[in-house]
């Protein structure tokens, strides 16, 4: 049997908070005891970490992950391998990535296609979300099955006519199955007809900038298709969950909908947190770093995101990582916006960030943990294996340094893209050691893991219903 104690650390989950000593049995949390307690005492291990004056958290669960996805003519840029690695150097101990249909195939191919991508490759535990680009009776009937194997969620698109877009009609299918089987549906919600009307109008204007990006994604039509999705959810009696929410306009239809008592659910990212159509703005064809659908919104959005995860009418901060190089990748775009493959890179970056806003005093600790790691665990069934600190819990348990200063770059990230979106950016906040079941994946800021450690997890369906 194989023993591991972190002793003296604050351990801090969604719900507690105490300064414990953590038993991790053969990849489990066996036991916490109150650091300096007898109990805590006797326990003798082969290793031992001194936690003192660090937090002692759970692994953080992201939950919207692109490795290798295809894009506008490109691959994101990090593989199962060099993503997974980055995450864990970030703290994050398990992602759920997205296994994508091709239109006229059936779901199960891109599944396969997905496996044969991750399987032996990750350093960390994964799992897949699917996307849904063609329903039709055959999808429907595969959904069924998928969510009897632990793919539990089906990701639509209201945007990008003619490569992943559903209409209204084939959203309503999809969430009628779901509300037999049990299956997320997890919606891109912007008016992905509309929106391609207003980018044939911009360019024909001669506005091919990145920031016109922007501009044409608007707020309204966000809303419009997140009102739509959560009001064809309700008709079909089946759950919702938005994904990259970024436009307060959104926000307000998610906590109408909430206040109603339905259970739709709303994601953001790191990206809407902190940064705004100024980088999109940024000369030189730079704002092509920060093109991403939904896209930046101006830096007067925010403030509703962050009181959205304050009042929990948005539950859960993923990264929806997908990277592109600036060189040879977003350059696709130079002189047409619409050609800049979309996406930002993010999984190293999260849980730093949103310690920094713990720091900020923008969220508590243990919300700090609550968005990021239990109920993103929950949402996707994988709670209480993972997402918190528990006897039976996988032992995915990140040292934390709280005092501990950095500033983020590409100079120094793992993750394989050749830009930061947070470039220059000063943190409060560093990942020290990370155990993934109890395997030490990063020592004292080393990386000790490897590829294939990781394991795909199969899910429950969703643990946040009311
Ligand atoms: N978000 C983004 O721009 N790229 C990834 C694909 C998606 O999530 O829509
Ligand atoms: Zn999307
Ligand atoms: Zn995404």
């Amino acid at each position: 049997m194989s023993r591991t104690v972190i002793r003296g650390g604050l351990v801090v989950t969604a719900s507690d908070e105490m300064h414990a000593d953590v038993l991790i049995e053969d990849g489990r949390i066996a036991a916490l005891a109150a650091t300096g307690t007898p109990a805590a005492g006797a326990w003798t291990a082969e290793r031992t970490v001194d936690a003192t004056g660090k937090y002692v958290i759970p692994g953080g669960v992201d939950g919207h992950t692109h490795m290798e996805m295809p894009f506008g003519g490109t691959y994101a840029s990090d593989t199962f391998e060099t993503g997974t690695r980055a995450a864990a150097w970030g703290g994050t101990t398990t992602i759920v990535d997205f296994a994508v249909q091709s239109v006229g195939r059936p779901l199960r191919e891109g599944l396969d296609a997905w496996h044969a991508k991750a399987d032996g490759r990750c350093a960390i535990d994964y799992a897949f979300h699917m996307i849904v680009s063609d329903v039709n009776q055959e999808t429907l009937k595969e959904m069924d099955l998928l969510v009897t194997e632990g793919v539990t969620s089906f990701k639509q698109f209201m945007a990008y006519p003619g490569v992943f877009y559903s209409d209204d009609g084939q959203i309503l299918r999809a969430m009628q199955q779901a509300a037999g089987n049990g299956g997320l549906i997890m919606m891109h919600a912007e008016n992905g007809i509309a929106i391609d009307v207003l980018v044939e109008q911009a360019l024909a204007r001669g506005e091919t900038d990145p920031r016109y990006h922007g501009e044409v994604r608007k707020a309204l039509l966000e809303a419009e298709a997140t009102h739509r999705a959560i009001r064809l959810a309700q008709v079909a009696g089946a759950p919702l969950y938005v994904v990259h929410v970024s436009a307060r306009e959104a926000v307000a239809e998610l906590a109408r909908a909430r206040d109603e008592g339905l259970d739709v659910f709303g994601e953001t990212c790191p990206q809407y947190l902190f940064l705004s159509t100024d980088n999109l703005a940024e000369p030189d064809f730079e704002g092509a770093k920060y093109v991403c659908s939904t896209p930046l919104r101006p830096r007067d959005h925010q403030a509703a995101l962050w009181q959205g995860l304050r009042t929990n009418d948005l539950q859960v901060v993923s990264t929806d990582h997908c990277p592109f190089c600036f060189s040879g990748q977003k350059e696709l775009g130079r002189g047409d916006f619409s050609k800049i493959p979309n996406g930002l890179p993010g999984v190293e970056n999260r849980m730093d960030l949103l310690h920094q806003a713990v720091v900020d005093g923008r969220i508590s600790r243990r919300r700090w943990i609550e968005i990021a790691c239990a109920t993103p665990a929950r949402m996707f069934g994988l709670y209480p294996k993972k997402g918190t600190i528990a006897p039976g819990a996988d032992a995915d348990v990140v040292v934390y340094d709280p005092h501990a200063e950095q500033v983020i770059s590409a100079e120094t990230h793992h993750m394989n893209v050749d830009y930061s979106a947070y470039e220059g950016r000063r943190v409060t906040g560093r990942v020290e050691t990370v155990l993934s079941r109890g395997e030490f994946v990063v020592t004292g800021r080393e990386f000790t893991g490897r590829a294939g450690h990781g394991t795909y997890t199969p899910r429950s369906t969703c643990q946040y219903l009311s």
